[in-house]
């Protein structure tokens, strides 16, 4: 288990003080997926380098297993950091070294024999998806390719913990998909935390369990994937939401739908997996004698649920009977939205 408590980072630079974390509390549980999204600047990636001690905190404790890691130094501070791999955005890959030499450097650095540390390699590349390229430099690879060399460098001292630190932001959306579908492998076949730094609300999405929102230092809104689309409280976690459902919730959108949709009312429904099944439109439509026409709608997979969206235009009422269509959805567990 991973306990930050009361982090707060200052960077004294010479404009001034720069406060990139700010009294930042969180619980990652053991393997877990954890996302901390936020935009840039928001103080991710220092929040991630104080939790394996790249970066040390200006006040407040990293616990590691019941361990305040940022009292440790030395050899036990080096230990402790060799059970938490971590991967970049640019895959910071030794140029002059094949893939099998990249990932057997930190074995060789930890003094591991030539025979286990080829052995490990070869698991480490076969786990990866890179068997037959062994011998390839990086300049050799594609960028997901890279990532892969990467992700078989930071297992290579079976770490607990992976941070991985804007690791797809790099890649296209297809290469990225890849190495997220094998950072879920990973995570389920090894047991592996995984705390994803990232401004791309499509990862949280498909990979995380939990995510925690930051901005300009602070956590501001922490929850499951699933609590976070349905019920994002911060006007910034409205923002990544509205970002990924894209041009259907866009504020600008709306009001363009309103034009093309100018009579009765337009409602957002938002319902989980369950209630998609259910005929539930059309048992509200039954119940109320009014026309409703279906202007958007989409279904979201997160890594352990679903939710959708359905953009719904109700017309022929008044406006009592509006407010009854309304309370007939949410009679039925649907979030109701008029736009
Ligand atoms: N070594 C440093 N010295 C001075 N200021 C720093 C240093 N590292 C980060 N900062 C500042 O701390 C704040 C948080 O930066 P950080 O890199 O943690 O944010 P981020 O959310 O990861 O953003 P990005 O994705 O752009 O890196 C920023 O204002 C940044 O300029």
């Amino acid at each position: 288990m991973i306990e930050l408590k009361h982090i707060t980072k200052i960077f004294h630079t010479q404009k001034g003080d720069i406060s990139a974390c700010q009294d930042v509390n969180l619980t990652i549980q053991d393997g877990e997926i954890f996302g901390v999204i936020g935009y840039s600047g928001a103080g991710k990636s220092t929040l991630v380098r104080i939790i394996n001690q790249l970066e040390k905190q200006t006040s407040g404790e990293v616990i590691i297993d019941g361990e305040d890691i940022s009292q440790l130094s030395g050899e036990r501070l080096r230990k402790k950091r060799t059970k938490i791999g971590m991967i970049f955005q640019h895959f910071n890959l030794l140029w002059s070294r094949t893939v099998q030499k990249n990932i057997e450097l930190s074995l060789e650095i930890a003094g591991v024999d030539k025979q286990t540390r080829q052995q490990k390699a070869k698991q480490l590349i076969e786990l990866v998806g890179l068997t037959g390229r062994e011998n390839a430099y990086p300049s050799e690879l594609s960028g997901g390719q890279k990532q892969r060399v990467g992700i078989a460098r930071a297992l290579a001292n079976d770490p607990h913990i992976l941070l991985c630190d804007e690791a797809t932001s790099a890649l296209d959306p297809d290469t990225t998909e890849q190495i997220l579908d094998l950072l879920i492998q990973i995570n389920r076949q090894l047991g592996i935390t995984i705390v994803m730094i990232t401004h791309q609300m499509e990862v949280v999405q498909k990979i995380c369990h939990r995510i925690a929102v930051m901005s300009e230092g602070k956590v501001v809104e922490e929850a499951s994937v699933k609590d976070i689309f349905e019920h994002p409280h911060h006007e910034i976690t409205k923002r990544f939401v509205r970002d990924l459902s894209s041009k259907i919730d866009d504020g600008k959108l709306n009001d363009n739908l309103k034009q093309i949709y100018p009579d009765g009312i337009l409602l957002r429904l938002t319902f989980d997996e369950e209630i998609s099944r259910l005929p539930i439109v059309s048992k509200v439509m039954k119940e109320i004698d009014l026309d409703l026409s279906i202007v958007s709608g989409n279904l979201t997979n997160t890594i352990d649920s679903s939710f959708g969206v359905l953009i719904v235009n109700v017309l022929g009422g008044d406006k009592q009977e509006y407010e009854n269509v309304i309370q007939k959805f949410k009679d039925y567990q649907v979030i109701v939205e008029v736009i």
